[in-house]
């Protein structure tokens, strides 16, 4: 069958036998909601990074702080355009055309800065400048005070011609004349509060602090956030083949890949990742490393264990067998790949078992683990979705969700990088997204519009 993908569209259609993916979530939600009820802790920015929001941030100050200049140029009393102030007033409205025409040369060129508000203008009389931080003199009419880009504004001011407008168009010493355009009151002014108000809510509770929030909580003044900890894992590869890191690699022998891809998504997430290895196929030698975990969880120092690898039906599964007598349960996904899967607690402790592949691990955590954390504990976030072309036809396996590696191109399309294999680090390495594919979808053309997952 040809067709289009639907957004979230896992779920129907799953092989016969086969966990739907989204009854794995519901059933690692379930496992996972009492992470929720963390206690929150203050943390200073730099450490609340990554971290989720215990509480609505609340600003203590408004955005700006207090009406300031958005340029430089000349702080003036709009009123003075409109009033006689100023015995030369009618000889400058003819060279305030002039003026009003160059400001709306700068407004072509610069966007907004167009915002003369009229042809008529008129000479002020120069004043103190105003720098960014000093605490200005009331300005009188007929005054202009040279004002730069976020200084207080003169009370009194009510609006600011930028420099580009006057003429001359520099700034001249106190006691000069200058000779202005007019503007509308609030030109090139940042009003107090126009940004954030004084106790408003500015993040909810949840948000997951990233470079964004760390920037607005700083300023508004804030040096510490109650935040609710980031969780804190320790990914368990298990597997005889595991050679020792640094060691050359003996007959039948691999690198772990799957603990280090998986501690640092977890570290590139905001969350605390540690991990072990368990180099062996003797179930007791995971066990051993599952009852230290546990003490380390009841000493409030561990929140969750992913171990991968034994999961899925060889005659070596030392996950399957560590975990025989605890309360875990094992099923088959349908979701390629990342099929087989494991979830329940050791001793209190909560424990995910992802298999072996290193493709199928990370294809676990981003569509698995990840979104549930998202929903149950606030960080971190959900990947951004979005819908593109298919830049080459693609197959896929009935009754399955297939997770694809691709990379998002210039043109908007996406293209498939490497084939479905989950031992395909090499292609995973190069990728910058997922193609999901629905269970029911076994083919699709070129063009055709699919599922993406930016990672
Ligand atoms: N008869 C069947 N065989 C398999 C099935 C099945 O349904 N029936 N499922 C396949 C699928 S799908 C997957 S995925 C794997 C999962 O197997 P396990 O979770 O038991 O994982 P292992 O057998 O231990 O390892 C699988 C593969 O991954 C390599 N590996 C393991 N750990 C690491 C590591 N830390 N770093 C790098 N690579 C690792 C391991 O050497 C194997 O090549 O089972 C299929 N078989
Ligand atoms: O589901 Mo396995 O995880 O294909 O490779």
């Amino acid at each position: 069958m040809t067709g289009h993908t639907e957004p979230h569209a896992q779920g129907r259609g799953a092989a016969h036998g086969h966990r739907t993916v989204q009854e794995h979530r519901a059933r690692l939600a379930e496992l996972l909601a009492p992470l929720a009820q963390r206690p929150a802790e203050e943390r200073s920015l730099d450490a609340a990074l990554g971290a989720a929001l215990a509480a609505d941030l609340v600003a203590p100050v408004s955005l700006p702080p207090f009406d300031n200049s958005q340029m430089d140029g000349f702080a003036v009393r709009s009123a003075d355009f409109r009033g006689d102030v100023g015995a030369r007033g009618g000889d400058l409205g003819a060279k305030g055309g002039d003026l009003g025409a160059k400001g709306g040369d700068l407004g072509a060129k610069g966007g907004d800065l167009g915002a003369t508000g009229g042809d008529l203008g008129r000479e002020f009389t120069v004043v103190a400048a105003i720098a960014a931080g000093d605490v200005p003199a009331p300005l009188q009419p007929g005054q202009a005070a040279p004002i730069m880009t976020g200084a207080l504004l003169p009370e009194g001011a009510d609006a600011v011609v930028p420099i580009e407008w006057a003429v001359p168009s520099r700034f001249p010493e106190p006691g000069a004349t200058v000779a202005l355009p007019a503007v509308e009151p609030g030109t090139y002014v940042r009003r107090a509060g126009s940004d954030v108000a004084a106790g408003a809510v500015v993040l909810p509770a949840g948000t997951p602090i990233g470079a964004r929030q760390v920037g607005l909580a700083a300023a508004l003044g804030f040096t510490a956030l109650s935040v609710r900890a980031p969780l804190r894992v320790l990914v368990i590869s298990t597997g005889a083949e595991l050679a020792p890191d640094g060691e050359p690699l003996g007959p039948g022998q691999i690198y772990d890949a799957n603990g280090w891809l998986l501690s640092s998504a977890l570290r590139e997430d905001g969350l605390e990742a540690e991990n072990a290895v368990s180099r062996s196929d003797d179930p007791a030698s995971l066990r051993h490393e599952l009852a230290e975990a546990a003490r380390a969880a009841e000493e409030g120092r561990l929140d969750l264990v992913i171990t991968t690898g034994g999961v899925s039906k060889g005659a070596f599964e030392a996950t399957k067998l560590a975990l025989d007598e605890h309360d875990v349960e094992f099923s088959h996904l349908a979701m390629q790949p990342g099929g087989p899967q494991g979830l329940g607690s050791f001793e209190g402790l909560p424990v995910v078992a992802f298999p072996g592949n290193p493709v199928s691990c990370w294809i676990s955590w981003e569509v698995l683990l990840r979104p549930v954390l998202a929903e149950v504990v606030g960080a971190p976030r959900c990947r951004r979705r979005l819908t593109a072309r298919l830049a080459a036809p693609l197959d896929s396996p009935h009754g399955k969700l297939q997770v694809r590696r691709a990379s998002l191109r210039q043109d908007g399309s996406v293209a498939l990088v490497g084939g479905p294999g989950s031992h395909l680090l090499g292609a995973l390495a190069v990728s910058d997204a997922l193609v999901l594919v629905p269970e029911d979808v076994t083919d699709l053309a070129a063009g055709a519009d699919v599922e993406v997952w930016l990672t």
